[in-house]
């Protein structure tokens, strides 16, 4: 991650977002009063079940879509109440995604070159200037041996190194990548992963990647959960794993175990928590709980134990 400087305004900041999609008698509520605050320069992993709202918000910060309420700013730029010719010009020049099915990111009829320097033409950069880029960019993702190439010629995790060029072409402010490793085997996943990371470090890009898989989440320092349509849980990591393994060798070979991940429940800004099911349920917690504030921490009792008035701590005694 590049330190992130505070004078600058967060990449992203989603305040209390709403998406509710309508059919003719059906209402969706998918996005149901969602935060999230993203640094510059950072690179976050997304994961929840599925249909708690992942693409959907990633399709918000895309600009591909609107929310029905609530507020989100990329680099300080409110999107929600974008025009039509904004909000084409901010998916062209401020965000780049990265679709799940690698034939789906790239024109099938062109080279990786040419596919690279498509999005710079219609942003109006030069013939010279597009190749140059394109050129740079291929050898960052490692793939410049791929340039003449035609996607049907190259394997899923080419296409997908290519594809993560091609939404860097025009130097986007936001990277947003929706299941990248879905389609790729194990090794193939990893290697598109340290291409994200690349774009993440080398290009100075805040990134956003949704994924089930663990091992990517793994290896990115802050995970967020989505449940229901609100950030849920957050994890956060001091030594991401590389991918490859999970501990780390010291200057004389040793390997040490990576420091312990730490998990955070998200408080909203009206004070709501949501308690994880693995938490709730042996608990048989359902409706209601009590909460008890204690020296330095919080406690929450299940509705029976609640009726039950807990018994206050006794003093240890003295064993002398
Ligand atoms: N165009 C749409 N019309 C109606 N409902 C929709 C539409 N798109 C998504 N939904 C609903 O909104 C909810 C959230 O969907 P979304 O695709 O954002 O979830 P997700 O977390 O990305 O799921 P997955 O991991 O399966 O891709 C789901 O209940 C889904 O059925």
């Amino acid at each position: 991650m590049t330190a992130s400087d505070p004078t600058l305004p967060p990449a992203i900041e989603c305040t209390s977002l709403v998406r509710i999609y309508r059919t003719d008698n059906l209402e969706v509520q998918a996005l149901q009063g969602l935060d999230l605050h993203v640094a510059q320069g950072e690179l976050i992993a997304l994961v929840g079940a599925s249909g708690s709202g992942k693409s959907t918000l990633l399709g918000i910060l895309a600009g591909l879509d609107a929310p029905s309420a609530g507020s989100v700013r990329v680099d300080g730029r409110e999107l929600a109440g974008l025009g039509p010719r904004e909000r084409m010009l901010y998916r062209r020049r401020s965000v780049g995604f990265v679709w799940q099915s690698p034939p789906r990111n790239l024109l099938p009829q062109l080279t990786a070159l040419q596919n690279v320097a498509l999005p710079q033409r219609y942003n109006g950069v030069g013939r010279a200037a597009r190749r140059a880029r394109a050129l740079e960019l291929l050898d960052s993702m490692d793939v410049a041996h791929c340039r003449d190439r035609t996607p049907g010629r190259l394997s899923g995790g080419e296409q997908q190194r290519v594809a993560i060029a091609v939404a860097l072409a025009n130097s986007p402010t936001l990277l947003l990548a929706d299941e990248p490793t879905g389609e790729l085997d194990a090794e193939s996943a990893h290697i598109v992963m340290a291409a994200l990371r690349e774009a993440n470090t080398a290009h100075g890009v805040t990134t956003l990647i949704v994924t089930h898989d663990e091992e990517v989440a793994g290896q990115v320092r802050r995970t967020v959960a989505i449940r229901d349509g609100r950030t849920a849980t957050e994890t956060h990591r001091d030594e991401p794993a590389s991918g490859a393994a999970d501990a780390q060798a010291d200057g004389e070979g040793a390997t040490r175990p990576r420091r312990a991940d730490v998990e955070y429940a998200v408080v909203d800004r009206t004070g709501r928590v949501q308690l994880p099911p693995e938490f709730t349920e042996p608990l048989g917690i359902r409706n209601l709980v009590r909460l008890t504030r204690e020296p330095g921490h919080i406690e929450v009792w299940p509705e029976r134990e609640a009726q039950q008035e807990p018994e206050p701590a006794k003093p240890e005694e003295d064993e002398a």
